[in-house]
């Protein structure tokens, strides 16, 4: 099954909403001036929370093919819970994608792989793509346990998930010793482990599962390395922090078979 490639930039905490409006015009200029085909490639920005109403106002009224989404969601539904945002106040946004677990999550607000889950099936219910994160750090990965560091998590992240809900969803393998850092991993590197998730998949479900759901590479990918990674057969897409920020470098990484 030809799975479509998914861009996704996210852009942390950067930007505030009059960048984000510039910034996502720049974008769909470079992409328009270039032809692109959207429907080869999905194109989607994750933004603050506070930039998603001015970015969807810029999408809708430009007819745009970009996606965006929100780096987080809460478990909860609505109420007392001062700070958090719902999956329905995001879906009601036009939100496409929602970013779950992702290392800086995981380790500043100590999520786990549970919760990581259940705002994956919070996105889902709410008709919105989870991209679920995963990655190792330096020490796992010198210690060469990285698959099965990985594994777990997943492991922990899809529990009573099914498989229709897995079909729809996206998973990114980041390495938090690539993230921000230059040190991009190699196409090797991330073809080990991305294989290795969708063999798992295809054991925890089975194997329409595993050839549906795509799994991104993300740690510092750039117009000059997404093309050598996204050439490996388990990589479907790249999830993109730092050069995500400039309209005309993720353009070209979304242009990286052109
Ligand atoms: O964490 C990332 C995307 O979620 C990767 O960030 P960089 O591309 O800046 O390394």
């Amino acid at each position: 099954m030809a799975r479509t490639p998914l861009m996704a930039g996210n852009w942390k905490m950067n930007m505030d909403h009059l960048e984000a409006i510039h910034l996502v015009q720049g974008l769909n200029q470079e992409l328009t001036d270039a032809n692109f085909d959207f429907s080869a490639v999905e194109v989607a920005v994750i933004p603050p929370f506070t930039d998603i109403r001015s970015v969807q106002t810029v999408v809708e009224g430009d007819e745009m093919k970009i996606k965006y989404g929100a780096q987080d969601v809460s478990t909860h539904e609505n109420g007392a819970y001062t700070g958090e945002i719902s999956a329905s106040m995001l879906s009601k946004l036009g939100c496409s994608f929602i970013v779950v677990g992702h290392s800086e999550r995981r380790e500043y607000h100590g999520e786990s792989d549970a919760l990581v889950g259940e705002k994956a099936r919070v996105a889902l219910a709410a008709g919105m793509t989870p991209i679920i994160c995963c990655g190792e750090g330096l020490d796992v990965r010198k210690a060469g346990n990285q698959v099965s560091h990985v594994l777990a998590q997943i492991d922990g992240a899809l529990a009573g998930m099914s498989a229709d809900d897995v079909k729809k969803s996206v998973i990114a393998y980041e390495p938090i010793w690539a993230i921000g850092t230059g040190e991009v991993a190699t196409p090797e590197d991330a073809q080990e482990v991305c294989g290795a998730i969708r063999v798992r998949v295809g054991e925890l479900y089975d194997a329409a599962t595993a050839d549906a759901v795509r799994i991104l590479y993300g740690g510092s990918v750039k117009s000059a390395n997404v093309a050598d990674i996204m050439a490996k057969e388990d990589v479907d897409g790249a999830l993109v922090g730092g050069a995500s920020l400039k309209a005309d470098e993720f353009a070209k990484i979304a242009r990286f078979n052109a």
